[in-house]
């Protein structure tokens, strides 16, 4: 089970458009009490001024609702909701399509706006600002710019990866929102509405043991789910119990935190292969053949939450809870080297 199984991943897969399952107002959305208590406020203010919603971002780790919320903004905003993503949008002429076709107070979501192409971004600004478009038209010296009136829209913006958006991008945000890790409770509650509409409804020790087992993660809570139901239905009777639950998600590969093959590869590879690190993050993905990048944004977010790693600036190390994770006993070189330094 060492290798990464997508079920397993937070990354969107086609199963997951179950529109059924997908919250489809602020009051239905679980979890992330801040950003949807600070999102009703300036939803209403909205509303009430006839105006367009300032432009938002939702930044943070894949599957924990930044499309959800974008949806769920445009309905309750009243407006239309248009969608495109940043490797999408190739040529400015491709945005600028987009943007002449909106109408007032409309959302645009862009999904990935981190993966924007600079002609594109810079397309984006004077859009962003007053609602305004400069478009290029013709080439060398015959090449004039028109200026074209918008309406009104609020930008939303998703990314994984906040860290990737230029700073003339960010700073044109009016609301930045980070969506944090769900806590087992939220995961719960989210557990046990789904699998009610899935029908297979679970009793409370049940859902809890998903719920722990979910990374935090809404969409992968959701996967777990529909995998325990399948056991549930085919070699249960229907219901979803702790110990049903427990054993297909064993049987999945998913241990007691929630962690799986991929994960577990990842920590036995800084304790055994590096005693615990630190390790450079290049070093890792190339041990075991891991995008940096889908190590940054799928695999060590949950694992830094967790206690379980750390980030240094001499790489990636083992901490204590990693350790006890692994039931190993930590060097004790490895306290030393980090007080004395090297
Ligand atoms: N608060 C929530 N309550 C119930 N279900 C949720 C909640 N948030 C997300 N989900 C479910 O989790 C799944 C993932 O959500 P969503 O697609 O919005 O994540 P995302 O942050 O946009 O992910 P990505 O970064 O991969 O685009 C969806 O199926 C959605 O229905
Ligand atoms: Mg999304």
């Amino acid at each position: 089970m060492d290798q990464p199984d997508p079920t397993l991943r937070p990354d969107p897969l086609p199963e997951d458009a179950d529109r059924s399952l997908r919250p489809q107002a602020l009051e239905d959305f679980i979890g992330q009490a801040e950003a949807r208590a600070n999102l009703k406020v300036f939803i209403q203010s909205a509303r009430q001024r006839g105006e367009a919603m300032d432009h938002t971002l939702f930044h943070g780790p894949p599957g924990l609702g930044k499309t959800t919320l974008a949806q769920i903004m445009s309905k309750e905003l009243g407006v239309g909701f248009r969608m495109t993503s940043g490797p999408v949008l190739a040529k400015a002429g491709d945005l600028a399509a987009i943007l002449t076709n909106l109408e007032r107070n409309d959302v645009l979501f862009i999904d990935e706006i981190h993966r924007l192409n600079p002609v594109v971004e810079e397309v984006l600004y004077p859009a962003m600002e007053d609602f305004e478009l400069d478009l290029v038209i013709g080439e060398g010296p015959a090449a004039r710019t028109v200026r074209i009136e918008l309406q009104p829209f609020t930008l939303v913006g998703a990314t994984t990866r906040l860290g990737l958006l230029t700073t003339p991008l960010r700073d044109r945000f009016g609301i930045p929102t980070r969506l944090q890790f769900y806590t087992v409770e939220e995961l719960h509650e989210i557990v046990t509405r789904n699998a009610v509409r899935m029908g297979a409804p679970a009793d409370s020790e049940g859902a809890c043991e998903i719920a722990r087992r979910s990374r935090g993660t809404p969409r992968i809570a959701g996967r777990l789910l529909r995998r325990v139901v399948d056991f549930a239905v085919v070699e249960g009777d229907g219901k979803i119990t702790k110990a049903l639950a427990d054993d297909a998600l064993t049987r999945l590969g998913v241990d007691n935190l929630g962690l799986d093959g991929a994960d577990r590869r990842y920590l036995r590879l800084i304790a055994e292969a590096y005693q615990g690190g630190p390790v450079g993050i290049e070093t890792i993905s190339a041990a075991l053949s891991e995008s940096r990048d889908a190590l940054e944004e799928v695999i060590e977010p949950f694992l830094l939450q967790q206690g379980l790693i750390q980030r240094t600036p001499r790489g990636r190390m083992l901490a204590q809870g990693g350790w006890r994770h692994l039931g190993l006993a930590p060097p004790k070189a490895a306290g030393q080297s980090d007080l004395f330094g090297k």
